[in-house]
């Protein structure tokens, strides 16, 4: 991936949520962690656009979030905190074909491509079942699985292992590090992010730390002052 921030910075009605910052972003594992109100969710979401910059510009593989909104969408999938509000469909197959409709599929090609995307997150059993009776961890890998259909390069995770327990957390940790997508992990469960290539701090809209993951949780555990 290559995601580039020059002088960017957010403010929401004048409250400023992300002080300007200029980065890059080159690496296939990233981490973000940090307090509550840090910034996280403000910073990742530029990065698909659903937040646009109020100063400065971000481009995702050269394309501007603001200008070129629909193929930045398109490159980089967002994976919510609260993954049961993005599936739509009412069934679990059908939620996953939904993001395929539009794309001059054939049925044929739809239904081939839901079935290889369900094997391929471990859930192929669940192709049939009701998305609101689905656990916190079917329900993730699931959520997963309908953003990874339709090709994103990059993966933005908004605490996926938020709720899950112990068993679920690894599984879907394991999940993701297996992922052949560039992935943006935001979490506040540490381990999650030991293995990341580099760890991004926030804390009170500012970047304070950027650098292995040993030494941003060092850092984290001084700001935290815990
Ligand atoms: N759409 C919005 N409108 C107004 N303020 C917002 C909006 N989104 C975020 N904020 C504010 O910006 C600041 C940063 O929020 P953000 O969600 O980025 O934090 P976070 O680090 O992801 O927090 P958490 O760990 O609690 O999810 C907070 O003060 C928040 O209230």
């Amino acid at each position: 991936m290559n995601i580039r921030f020059t002088d960017c910075s957010v403010s929401f009605n004048e409250r400023v949520a992300l002080y300007p910052l200029t980065l890059s972003l080159d690496e296939r594992r990233i981490g973000i962690i940090g307090l509550n109100g840090s910034g996280k969710t403000t910073f990742a979401r530029l990065i698909n656009g659903l937040v646009k910059p109020t100063t400065g510009r971000v481009t995702v593989n050269g394309l501007d979030t603001i200008e070129n909104d629909r193929e930045v969408l398109a490159q980089a999938g967002f994976i919510f905190q609260n993954p049961q509000h993005q599936l739509i469909m009412p069934i679990v197959s059908d939620d996953i074909a939904f993001g395929l409709k539009n794309r001059g599929l054939s049925a044929h090609e739809i239904s081939l491509r839901t079935e290889a995307v369900l094997a391929r997150f471990g859930v192929s059993h669940l192709a049939r079942r009701r998305v609101h009776e689905l656990s916190g961890g079917e329900t993730q890998l699931v959520a997963m699985a309908s953003v990874v259909v339709t090709g994103p390069k990059i993966l933005i995770l908004d605490e996926p292992t938020n709720q899950l327990d112990l068993r679920n957390r690894r599984m879907v940790a394991e999940t993701i590090d297996a992922l052949d997508e560039d992935t943006i992990v935001i979490t506040h469960d540490l381990r999650l992010v030991e293995g990341v290539a580099r760890l991004l701090l926030f804390h009170e809209g500012r970047l304070v730390a950027d650098g292995p993951p040993d030494e941003t949780i060092r850092h984290y555990h001084g700001v935290a002052g815990c």
